[in-house]
């Protein structure tokens, strides 16, 4: 049965009536991992922040967005504040952008937790130190003292990362997360997202252009172009067996490219990811 049902999800922009998404319907099961891919401005970021609700007020949408029963769509602002952060959580491309920045990120992540839970200043910071050490910040009484622009973006998504294993939502939506990181810390974000999903058994929508972690973290997948979602499927057909040139366009790209990178790097195998 799936956890979370989006229905006939359209989003425009009331300024101007363009529409933006036209007409998604998806389903997520309970433990799954459902990525989105496709071109900038395809609309995935739209379709993540429809689902929390987040859009600008410009952006509106239509359609039902039923977790676990429950349309969010059809909920009072208080509600779903209720439900945004501990039954969903986000975690950003831009960790700057999703943290407050004229407060020391231990203040912020005190004012999230306190939303939901009525934990004594000792209890929130024992258990949010904890979540940090699992995801490798190594010294959580300084990170919670530092102010967002303090902190390197690796370490601003793994502090979302630890956020998250403090809340135990049902669903983590995590939009492009490394996106903005490098190499290295890109590879160490991902273990910590696929850590975060075997640890809470929670379901992920993961949007990403990083085709590697999709094959690495994804059960299905969804191709969106221009607003419509063109292709959906398992993970394993995706690669293999893709209907939509679009799509085969998307996944020769990748080889391409990884082609090309090891031949820069001097090897002699091609990876076909
Ligand atoms: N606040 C907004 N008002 C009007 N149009 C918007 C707004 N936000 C996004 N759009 C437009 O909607 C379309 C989809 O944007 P969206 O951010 O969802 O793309 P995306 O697939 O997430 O791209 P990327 O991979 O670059 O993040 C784009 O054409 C974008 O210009």
């Amino acid at each position: 049965m799936s956890l979370l049902e989006v229905k006939q999800l359209k989003v425009w922009d009331s300024s101007t009536e363009q529409v933006l998404v036209a007409n998604s319907s998806f389903q997520l099961a309970k433990g799954h991992c459902l990525a989105i891919v496709g071109e900038s401005g395809s609309g995935k970021s739209l379709t993540c922040k429809a689902i929390m609700r987040l859009n600008q007020a410009k952006v509106q949408q239509s359609g039902s967005i039923v977790l676990d029963g429950v349309d969010l769509s059809l909920l009072n602002k208080r509600a779903m504040r209720g439900y945004r952060g501990k039954r969903i959580c986000m975690i950003m491309q831009n960790g700057m952008r999703a943290f407050n920045p004229s407060r020391p990120v231990g203040a912020y992540l005190g004012e999230v937790l306190a939303r939901h839970y009525d934990w004594s200043k000792e209890e929130k910071l024992t258990r949010i130190g904890a979540a940090m050490t699992s995801v490798g910040l190594k010294d959580p009484a300084s990170v919670m003292r530092s102010y967002p622009y303090e902190l390197s973006g690796g370490m601003l998504q793994r502090v979302m990362i630890a956020l998250s294993i403090v809340m135990e939502p049902d669903v983590i939506i995590a939009d492009e997360p490394t996106t903005a990181l490098d190499a290295v810390t890109q590879f160490e974000v991902m273990e910590q997202l696929a850590k975060l999903r075997n640890r809470l058994d929670c379901a992920m929508i993961f949007v990403s252009h990083d085709l590697h972690a999709v094959k690495r973290i994804a059960n299905d997948v969804l191709v969106m172009k221009d607003g419509e979602i063109i292709e959906r499927g398992t993970a394993a057909d995706f690669f293999t067996r893709a209907r939509h040139p679009y799509t085969r366009q998307l996944i020769t790209a990748k080889q391409s490219l990884s082609r090309q990178f090891n031949q820069l790097m001097g090897g002699a195998s091609v990876a076909q990811g």
